[in-house]
């Protein structure tokens, strides 16, 4: 449990990692709809943003469209500006933290860890080919930027797993098969964290 801010002394967090593709967003859609929690997708805060060409609108386009990372202070004020106006507690993060910037921002300026972290385990191939097939009309699901974006995961998120694996966070999720498969593997998570709560 985090007492990540007065309004929600009982939340929990959990982050979800994974490559471009492994399937974050579509395994998130069935843990809202089957246990309740706030979704809160960095990637769609900060399209947000762009959208609505606010002060780091150019900033934050310009950094997806090379597959880099934003710096974290924005990222982290966005997820904590829905907390903190959400009615939810149980709070489900995804696609951050994607750098160690990342987590450390988070950890400073909320003072709070996630509570466990699931990690998408998916091939490179496999990630490019749903990528490639997602038909979200998103700049960077291109194959110039799905290559940058890959190393990326590789130099600066894979060091994320290790430190949640390290501390006995993370529950790692074979991410081939079909949405039901590996659905199948997270609903023990969950129910886990259910029981916990109870
Ligand atoms: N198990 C799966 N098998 C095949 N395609 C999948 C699977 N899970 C998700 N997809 C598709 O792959 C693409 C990327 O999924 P998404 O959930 O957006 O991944 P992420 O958020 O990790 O980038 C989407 O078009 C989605 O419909
Ligand atoms: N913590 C984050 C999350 C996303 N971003 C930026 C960089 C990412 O390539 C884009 C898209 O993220 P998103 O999670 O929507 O991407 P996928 O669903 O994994 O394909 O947003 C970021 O800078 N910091
Ligand atoms: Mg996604």
């Amino acid at each position: 449990m985090n007492g990540i801010c007065p309004k929600h002394v009982d939340s929990v967090i959990t982050f979800v990692l994974g490559g471009p593709g492994s399937g974050k967003g579509t395994q998130c859609a069935r843990i809202v709809e089957t246990f309740g929690f706030k979704h809160l997708s960095a990637g769609d805060l900060l399209r947000k943003e762009v959208v609505s060409a606010t002060e780091y609108g150019t900033m934050i386009l310009d950094t997806i469209r090379e597959g880099k990372i934003v710096p974290s202070a924005v990222t982290v004020k966005l997820i904590l500006r829905e907390m903190e106006s959400s009615d939810n507690h149980k709070f489900l993060i995804d696609g951050f933290p994607r750098s160690e910037e990342n987590r450390i921002a988070f950890e400073r300026i909320t003072g709070s860890e996630p509570d466990f972290v699931l990690f998408f385990d998916c091939p490179e191939e496999e990630m490019v080919k749903r990528v490639l097939s997602r038909n979200q009309g998103r700049i960077d699901d291109n194959i110039d930027t799905i290559k940058k974006r890959l190393k990326v995961f590789e130099a600066l998120n894979l060091p994320v797993v290790d430190h949640y694996e390290r501390r006995g966070k993370l529950h790692r999720i074979n991410a081939v098969g079909t949405e039901d498969e590996i659905f199948e593997q997270v609903r023990p998570v969950f129910a886990a964290c259910e029981q916990t709560a109870a």
